[in-house]
């Protein structure tokens, strides 16, 4: 663990089930590979995790069985370790690529720049030599200037123990928001290519593992599974994926299953399948809190003999790279947390409702357009979390922003048009989320991650769910999206998972946490500046009849595609401009919590 992490609190567990073959399970990372710094129950690093790993597979092996270590993308962005850096990742590939990882993918969050994709390439890629798999991604190699693999697309591998023949894919969903330099295949015609068909036809084979950064509940994984079982019959197929930040296990078959592994190095995922040869193997899933607490237990050690060397070496790299970036810098302190959606928006305790009525107006302007009254519209998912009470650090920065995205604006449009550009935006049409031929797309590129998830409606028990939240809205006047299991005041707040195992999936048993429903994009009216020195801003009580639209330049292309449903005569990006020179949202938040968030006895 880091120095200061918070140690974790003693829970009541539930065990792990060992089968013949066993896994271990991370996804979207997202550059948290210190753990939280402000939570217990997250609170063990990568270097814990790679202790975990080989404890688990001592043992494993000690029984004649196997485990596996399994990655399923969006490894960077999201966290100072990553993010702070000159370049970006400069400490975080090598940090990674100790833990010895057996099968992993890419995410989207890997290709949406050019950079980005091009070290995972150059760098990710032959870190893990063959364990990296991309089925469906190709990539302009920086060197030859030609379209190849990112990786191989498969793997064909024998395992240690047990002696399973393993055929492995590795997909990224139906993503259409990466960089020119890299081509994303639709998954359900990547399945369709000769190669595909070659490997599943293989008879040498006892299990087929698909991993991805693909939501387990998805067109997507639809479209593998049905291509297997349409070739191979009752073949075991375990899924591993990704991409909606929640927890989730989904039984496709009596053969088959999918494991979602949560976010941010909240959950280490296990899965063990007991006996693949059988014809009615066992899958067994348990979603483990990433704590000491938790690996002790599940590994029967303890603090004297728990850690390896590698482990702890591997702690130190961490500390050693946060401190080289300084992550640990306080800007200011929060008088309060202020949550993404673990409360209703618009509400006093709301990260949005303050961006919108503090931060926003407060910080956006363009001094040229001094006299013109602004629309500011910003994407939900440009919050990636909450702030907790206390000291916000440089780390906090790029956790809650890590983006790079800037500020454009189109001129002058009609304040009623503006404002339906917002309505369809959060249109309950779906439009810009889901269509009528993809009900369940993985792609909603506005909100948060795991909004994506309800937006979409494919849950684990959704009868249940449904009446749930029928009820919960009804109570609250706004929709929860997640289910509460009964409050127990023994039980600390945490992940209570409900899934189509049960609701017995977490190790621990925790209270349970609502989750509410957030829009896609939150609008911000900012009145006109006043362009005299020393006179008072305007204050304007009457809606004004134009606005500058200004927006966070990752969400133009959705801007222009309301625009033109709302009438609006604009060719974006020719008709757009820069509203804040050089200035991102995270420069934004950063700036008005270094004035207005000091720090004093109560709030640090
Ligand atoms: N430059 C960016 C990139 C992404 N987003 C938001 O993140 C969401 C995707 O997050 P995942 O971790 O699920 O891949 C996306 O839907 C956007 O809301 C952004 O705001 N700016």
């Amino acid at each position: 663990v880091q120095p200061g992490s918070p140690s974790p609190i003693p829970a009541k567990l539930r065990d792990i089930q060992w089968g013949k073959l066993n896994f271990l399970h991370t996804t979207d990372t997202h550059g948290w590979l210190a753990g939280h710094l402000q939570e217990p129950s997250y609170s063990a690093d990568w270097g814990d995790y790679i202790s975990l790993a080989t404890r688990m597979r001592e043992q494993a092996e000690s029984q004649g069985w196997d485990l596996l270590v399994i990655d399923t993308g969006d490894r960077v962005e999201g966290n100072g370790l990553y993010d702070s850096s000159d370049p970006k990742g400069k400490y975080l590939y090598d940090i990674l690529k100790q833990q010895p990882i057996d099968l992993l993918c890419s995410g989207n969050h890997e290709l949406y720049k050019q950079n980005t994709s091009e070290t995972e390439f150059l760098t990710n890629v032959p870190n893990f030599m063959d364990s990296y798999i991309a089925s469906n991604i190709d990539i302009i190699d920086p060197n030859s200037a030609k379209l190849v693999p990112l990786g191989p697309r498969f793997k064909k591998f024998t395992t240690k123990k047990q002696g399973y023949r393993i055929m492995a894919f590795g997909f990224l969903f139906d993503f259409i928001g990466n960089y020119n330099n890299t081509r994303v295949q639709r998954v359900e015609d990547a399945v369709k290519e000769s190669w595909f068909q070659e490997a599943i036809h293989d008879d040498e084979i006892d299990l087929f593992i698909v991993l991805g950064h693909v939501p387990v509940r998805s067109e997507e994984y639809q479209a593998v599974h049905e291509e297997i079982r349409n070739a191979r019959g009752n073949i075991p197929i375990q899924f591993f994926g990704g991409h909606f930040h929640i927890r989730d296990y989904a039984r496709y078959d009596t053969h088959s299953s999918g494991l979602a592994s949560g976010r941010f190095m909240e959950t280490i995922g296990f899965l063990s399948i007991d006996d693949v040869k059988s014809t009615a193997p066992n899958f067994s899933r348990r979603y483990i809190d990433n704590n000491l607490f938790s690996f002790y237990h599940h590994t029967g050690l303890n603090e004297t003999n728990f850690s390896t060397n590698h482990g702890r070496n591997v702690s130190h790299m961490i500390q050693h790279a946060r401190h080289a970036l300084d992550l640990d810098y306080v800007h200011g302190c929060a008088p309060k947390t202020l949550w993404v959606d673990r409360t209703p928006y618009p509400s006093s305790d709301s990260v949005y409702t303050w961006l919108e009525t503090e931060v926003l107006p407060q910080s956006i302007r363009n001094p040229l357009r001094d006299g013109t009254s602004a629309l500011a519209v910003v994407n939900t998912g440009a919050i990636r979390f909450d702030i907790f009470k206390g000291p916000f650090t440089q780390d906090s920065t790029f956790i809650v922003s890590p983006f790079t995205s800037g500020f454009k604006y189109i001129k002058d449009v009609p304040y009623t048009t503006a404002k339906r550009i917002v309505a369809l935006l959060n249109g309950q049409t779906k439009i810009f989320t889901a269509s009528a031929q993809h009900p369940h797309t993985s792609y909603c590129p506005l909100a948060p991650p795991e909004q994506c998830a309800y937006q979409s409606g494919n849950m684990a028990t959704k009868d249940r769910q449904t009446a749930y939240l029928q009820r919960t809205s009804q109570q609250h006047g706004q929709a929860i999206i997640s289910l509460e299991v009964e409050s127990d005041p023994q039980y600390f707040p945490g992940y209570t998972t409900i899934d189509d195992a049960g609701d017995d999936g977490d190790d621990t048993i925790h209270s349970s946490v609502s989750f509410y429903q957030v829009p896609n994009v939150i609008p911000t009216l900012i009145h006109p500046h006043s362009t005299q020195v020393g006179e008072e801003d305007l204050d304007s009580s009457e809606e004004p009849s134009t606005v500058d639209l200004v927006y966070v330049d990752f969400i133009e292309p959705y801007i222009a595609l309301a625009a033109k449903f709302s009438g609006l005569d604009v060719n974006l990006p020719q008709d757009s401009d820069v509203y804040m020179d050089g200035v991102t949202l995270t420069h934004l938040i950063e700036n008005w919590i270094k004035k207005n968030w000091k720090c004093d006895e109560a709030t640090s």
